[in-house]
Parts: C-alpha cells; structure tokens; sequence
C-alpha cells in the first residue's frame, strides 16, 4: 500500500491522525506502517455508538442442559461412540491462546505461566497431558491447532519447541496466527502506540475459525477428513480435551455443537450462560448478563440461568463453514489501553482509556441451529486461571489440581 492509498483508506473512517508522524519516520517504519494501515480493519471502529455498540437481542429463555445424571445412564454407549469417532481421525482439537496474559502481571503468552510448587508445571504442559490421555486410551494422535495472535506467536512456538513438545508428535501440532484490531480511544479514535505503529490487539476469540481459513489450516482439515472441532480455553488446567463421552453425546444427540457447561457457583460468576434467543441456543457473556438474567427462578426455585459455559467447544466442521461468511455481532469492550500521548511519551493507563473491539466463539452458536448444552463436574474439569490470586486463580486452581491427585 503507497502512501496516497494509506490517506484515503484513513480518510474513509475518519482516522488521519495515525500518519500525523509519517515525516519523521525512516524508510523501514514509513513501510511498517503502512502496512499495519492496510492489513487492519478500521470499520470496528465506526460501530461506536455513543460509547455502545449496537444491542441487537433477541429474546431470552431458559435451556435445557444434559444433565451429569443424563450423562452417567448413557456414559458407555457415548465413549464408544466418541472413541470410535476419534480412532477415525474425525475429531481434532483447537487451542485458544491468543489472549494475553496481562491479568497475571505476565508479558509471557498465559500457556507458558509455571504453576508448578516443587517442580515446573506450565498451563500448556498440563493441557497437552489431558490431551495425552485421551491419545493414550484411543491409540492414535489427535491434530492439536494451536491459536496464537502477533504479540506472542514467537515466544509460544519457540517454547513448545523448546520443551519438546510435551512429548506431543509434533506433527500433529500446527500453530497459526489470529488477527488484529485497532483499539481507540471512547470517541472511536485509534490510539498509537508508537509514531510508527498503530495500537492493537487480538481481535476476540470469535476470530479463531476464519483465522484458521486464513491460514491454510482448514486445508489440513479436508485433507485429513477431520469433522469435529474441540475448541477450548488456554487458561482451564483441569479440562478434558477430546473428551470421548461429550464428542460420543454431542454425535449421539446429532446436534452441530456440543458446549461444556457447569452449574454456577453464584449468580455472579464471570462465565457466559447458555439460554434460548428467540428460540435458538445461544450465549449470553457474563459482561453483558442483567441484573434480571442473572437473579430470575425457574419454577423449582432453582436460578433459571446457571448453566455456565466452560469455553469447551465441540463443533461440527461443515456447518462452520456454512456460516463463515455470516458476521458475528461486535462487542466493544473497556480496556487499559496502552499509547503514546500527544508529546511522543509512552503510557501504560492505572485505568481503561478506551475500547478494545473483539467478536466472541460464544456468538457462533447462536448461527447454528442446534447445541447440546452439556454439564460437566465443576471440581473435576473447571480450574480457570484468570487472576493471580482469589477467585478463578493460580491457588484456586492448584487446589483443584491436588484434590483431582495431580501433583505439583
Ligand atoms: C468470550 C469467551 O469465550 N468468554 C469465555 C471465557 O471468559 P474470559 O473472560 O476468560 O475470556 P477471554 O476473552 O479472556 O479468553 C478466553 C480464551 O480465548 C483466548 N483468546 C481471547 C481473546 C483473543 O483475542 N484471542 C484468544 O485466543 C484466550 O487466550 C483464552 O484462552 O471463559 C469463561 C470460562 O472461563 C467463559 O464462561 C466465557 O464465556
């Protein structure tokens, strides 16, 4: 992209400001950053609505999940279908490990955080040793796509090398990146981080799967046959991946995705819950639950919301790409926002100064037509770790580690 391109492709979305240093920049930086201003999507940044982004939702009713008991009547018949599924090479696994780690205090990709005691234990070589299992008991590798975005691709690749690979094949490891998006301030203009580059981020997890085209990895996926995709989270160190008997109930069910979810441990838990919208599953984000949504009784006196997603996804592959093409709703979401001010100086911002702008898995499956909400035991598959200490922890999550026996 030359110059002339760069201004006019800015002027359409009101964000000129971003080549106010290009003068002063040299050859290599007038390149880098017209290529950053052609490789990222400024439209996000016109979907600020006073300060909102559009709220366009439907109606919410209640889900019905199946249950542990459901699950435990059917549990043979649904490993053998899983396993069967595995074993002909249908089902891969997909790791989201674009996020940052900031909420640790860690500049590190989150998969490389040790929470080892006595010896290392990193988040990723726990999530490859549940995957191990699985490999173990069906006898054959399972491809494990790994999500990375442009801040951490190169430290992540290069410690699953050093490792070696936590014992994985590595040829069924394939790593690729997620895209960007520009953050900016509350008036929807882009922040800078420096005078040559513009201030962004990884777009949200709702990226993974048009990342994955982009990439060239859903290649691999017709190459090899592969139908289902088991998406889940970098930081839930007790989940099971490719777990046979959800894989066998979500097939068994024939419904086009499976998600994981736990009962609720209070009204307030940071987790998105699963309901109707207008008739068809759907996901409502923890961030965007009402006061209403969150405190409403079914007949039972139970909470008529407390199926909470675990982001333990398992999709039908053609289906996604039937909806490839279809947008997903756009969440802008306050954020510490990292920029250069108006003399050249770094900031790092003690409170949000802006939006980030992400799209969410989460919205995916309202696309499709069926979900099999599926309960798992929180104590025995749900130790996120979001935060250092307290809730959704390093310590709560080794506690959790220790009562399931895994040492530490
Ligand atoms: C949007 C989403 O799914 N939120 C889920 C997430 O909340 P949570 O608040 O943890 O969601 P985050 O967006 O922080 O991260 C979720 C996962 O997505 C990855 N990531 C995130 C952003 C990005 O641009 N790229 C990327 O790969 C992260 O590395 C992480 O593995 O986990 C909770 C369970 O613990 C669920 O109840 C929430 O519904």
């Amino acid at each position: 992209m030359n110059f002339e391109n760069a201004k006019n492709k800015l002027k359409e979305y009101a964000q000129e400001h971003i080549l106010d240093y290009y003068d002063e920049l040299n050859d290599s930086q007038k390149e880098a950053l017209l290529k950053q201003i052609d490789e990222t999507d400024f439209s996000v940044t016109s979907k600020v609505i006073n300060g909102k982004a559009e709220d366009k939702r439907g109606v919410i009713t209640p889900i019905k999940a199946m249950t542990l008991t459901e699950i435990n009547a059917s549990k043979e018949h649904f490993k053998s279908l899983g396993l069967e599924a595995i074993r002909a090479g249908k089902v891969s696994a997909v790791l989201l490990a674009g996020g940052m780690g900031t909420r640790l205090g860690s500049d590190n990709p989150k998969g490389m955080y040790d929470i080892g005691i006595t010896k290392p234990v990193y988040i990723f070589q726990r999530i490859i040793r549940n995957l191990l299992d699985v490999v173990d008991e069906a006898g054959v590798w399972i491809h494990l796509f790994i999500m990375t975005s442009d801040k951490n691709h190169e430290a992540t690749t290069s410690f699953f090398k050093e490792q070696n690979y936590f014992t994985y094949n590595p040829d069924y490891i394939h790593f690729f990146k997620q895209d960007m998006a520009p953050a900016a301030t509350y008036e929807g203009k882009v922040y800078m981080e420096a005078k040559d580059k513009i201030a962004t981020s990884p777009n949200g997890n709702g990226g993974w799967f048009s990342s994955m085209q982009n990439a060239g990895i859903v290649d691999i996926i017709h190459k090899e046959n592969i139908e289902w995709i088991n998406v889940f989270a970098v930081d839930n160190v007790l989940q099971r991946i490719a777990d046979p008997c959800f894989i066998g109930a979500t097939i068994d069910q024939k419904c086009t995705v499976g998600a994981k979810v736990v009962r609720k441990a209070d009204p307030d838990e940071k987790v998105g819950v699963m309901c109707l919208e207008d008739g068809r599953p759907s996901i409502v984000e923890y961030y965007e639950q009402t006061e209403e949504l969150r405190n409403t009784k079914d007949e039972n006196g139970d909470p008529a919301y407390n199926f909470g997603v675990i982001l333990n996804y398992l999709f039908h592959e053609p289906e996604l790409e039937e909806i490839c093409n279809n947008e997903l709703p756009l969440h802008i979401v306050e954020k510490k926002i990292p920029y250069m001010n108006e003399n050249g100086e770094f900031i790092k911002p003690e409170s949000p100064n802006g939006y980030k702008f992400e799209t969410l898995i989460l919205d995916m499956i309202h696309m499709l037509d069926t979900c099999l909400p599926f309960e798992v035991e929180r104590n025995k598959e749900f130790a996120p770790i979001k935060n250092k200490t307290g809730v959704d922890s390093i310590e709560s999550a080794r506690k959790l580690l220790k009562e399931n026996g895994i040492e530490l």
